[in-house]
């Protein structure tokens, strides 16, 4: 692993990942590879989560081509220089900031997307001009393969590699050096991918998990709400980490949530959900284990049928569920629906406030002054009103988590901006010695104020042009003088210091 991880580097500091022609080339391989292995690619997910080919297309294919466009469109504006602004002491210099690439980045995707969750950071890591390794999750070990497979045979295969397997494997990995590490999974395991990390000082992105508060407001189409929130819980199994976790409401709209979720299922899966191709199966045993076990004891309104031979567990709602019962105690991550009774608004704020906070929020109502008043008062990753899931297919807004389910941020913009360092630069010449002076041991009283005169001083439009003015005419003055052996620092220093007396007597 050492030496493929010197290999990628050694490959980063040919400098060729970093012209923007290289860059877009890679990320138009990457869309080709997806557009002409589709079939496979599309298969591999089916066979991980029992998900039809057209899910698996709308879940992980739609959002990864829209990135990949995206930075396609805006690379070279990303890439570009941004001009600085710029004080008085370097108003003849020039100051930009300029993003570069960190160096080798590595990505550790987990399995309930399994190639979203690596390919869409992969997007940002190569469109920021790094070299990258992708880990993707071994639980969904044909998607890994099929990554395995293909990356290599339409990307360069100096600058970006995939590794398979397990926790040795990974744990492995991350003993080597990274200039970042962008991880998705649990929230015990980024422990260890921090704690890896911070022996080589490389900043983290986690992507973590979480349990996401669904409020509903009495004051709402519940019609709608229960069928977006169906949607959201039951995509995939429940196993989406920005799924709606549970709900709070006020106790008299429980039974009227219960039916009409119950109406919505029907809808969406048929009266035999088993056979319905867009109901996904549980990723492994000890998962559905897991969500076995939160039933227990729990008063199942809806649904509560398994089946562990296909690792079935149908669209579940639990009623009048106890805030201190095992099902509110960790992320759910599966298609049970606990709901929570909540006397109003304030108590609801007051429920999600007591807890870690969570990777997104939804609060449905008719009331805008209460949705803002929810998102004044909480913190969360994300947010969406009057819907759920859809904060994350908007790729202009960043992606990801706050306290305990997460740090940094990715999607478009953000994703260059997470695999970049924004590199300041100021650019001076060798002149301007007379008045670099001032910063020059020994100091004095004058020199300080001299300072602060340059540093602090702020200039409106008006007043930058009459600076300009006063420039022009003490050069002027400068040539005029030339002969009088005054010295030209010494000129111009007595010009501006009529600007630094006025402003000093206001300052002082
Ligand atoms: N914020 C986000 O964007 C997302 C967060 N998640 C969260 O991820 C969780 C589900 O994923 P997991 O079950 O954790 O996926 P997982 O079991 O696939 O683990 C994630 C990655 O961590 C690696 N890993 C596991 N144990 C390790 C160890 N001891 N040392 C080093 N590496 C190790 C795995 O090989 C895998 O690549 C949920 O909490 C979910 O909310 C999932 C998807 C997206
Ligand atoms: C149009 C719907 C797209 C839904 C994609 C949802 C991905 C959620 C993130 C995750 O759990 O990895």
């Amino acid at each position: 692993m050492e030496r493929q991880v010197q290999r990628l580097r050694q490959a980063f500091r040919s400098g060729r990942s970093r012209p923007l022609r290289f860059r877009m080339q890679q990320l138009e391989a990457l869309k080709r590879m997806v557009q002409e292995r589709e079939k496979d690619i599309l298969a591999a997910i089916a066979a991980d989560l029992r998900k039809s080919e057209l899910n698996a297309y709308s879940h992980e294919v739609i959002t990864l081509l829209g990135e990949i466009d995206f930075m396609l469109a805006n690379l070279p504006e990303l890439a570009s220089a941004k001009p600085a602004k710029k004080n008085l002491l370097t108003m003849l210099d020039e100051a930009y900031v300029q993003p570069e690439p960190l160096g080798v980045v590595l990505i550790i995707g987990a399995w309930n997307y399994p190639f979203a969750l690596i390919m869409q950071p992969l997007v940002g890591a190569i469109a920021a001009g790094n070299a990258a390794i992708v880990k993707p999750s071994e639980l969904s070990e044909n998607t890994a393969k099929i990554l395995a497979k293909l990356l290599p045979q339409y990307l360069d295969q100096d600058l970006y590699a995939v590794i398979n397997g397990g926790v040795a494997e990974t744990t492995e990995l991350l003993k080597q050096r990274f200039d970042h590490i962008l991880y998705t999974g649990n929230t015990a395991v980024g422990k260890i991918v921090m704690e890896a990390a911070a022996k080589h000082l490389t900043p983290v992105t986690l992507e973590l998990g979480g349990k996401s508060p669904c409020y509903i407001d009495r004051d709402c189409d519940l019609d709608i709400a229960c069928r977006r929130i169906t949607w959201g819980k039951y995509m995939n199994c429940g196993q989406t980490c920005i799924a709606p976790d549970y709900i709070l409401c006020e106790a008299s709209l429980q039974d009227r949530i219960v039916q009409k979720i119950k109406e919505t299922v029907k809808d969406f899966y048929g009266e035999n959900i088993k056979d319905s191709p867009d109901y996904e199966r549980i990723i492994n045993l000890r998962h559905f284990k897991r969500l076995q076990s939160l039933l227990e004891g729990q008063k199942i309104a809806f649904g509560g049928e398994t089946d562990e031979v296909t690792r079935y567990i149908a669209p579940t709602i639990l009623t009048d569920v106890d805030p201190n019962s095992k099902v509110m105690q960790e992320e759910i991550f599966g298609p049970i629906l606990p709901i929570v009774s909540v006397k109003n608004v304030d108590e609801a704020i007051n429920f999600i406030n007591d807890r870690e906070k969570p990777l997104a929020l939804y609060i449905f109502s008719h009331n805008n002054k209460l949705i803002k008043r929810v998102i004044d008062e909480t913190s969360s990753g994300g947010v969406t009103g009057n819907d759920v899931i859809m904060h994350f297919t908007v790729n202009s807004l960043p992606f990801g988590g706050v306290g305990a389910s997460g740090m940094g941020a990715y999607h478009g913009k953000y994703s260059f901006d997470t695999f970049s360092h924004q590199r300041p630069c100021l650019l001076k010449g060798l002149k301007g010695e007379s008045v670099n002076k001032l910063r020059y041991p020994p100091n004095s009283q004058s020199k300080v104020g001299w300072a602060k005169f340059f540093l602090l001083k702020q200039f409106n439009r008006g007043g930058l042009v009459m600076l300009m003015l006063a420039c022009v005419a003490m050069v002027a003055a400068m040539i005029v003088k030339k002969y009088q052996a005054l010295p030209r620092g010494n000129a111009l220093l007595a010009s501006l210091a009529v600007h630094r007396l006025r402003w000093s007597s206001k300052h002082s």
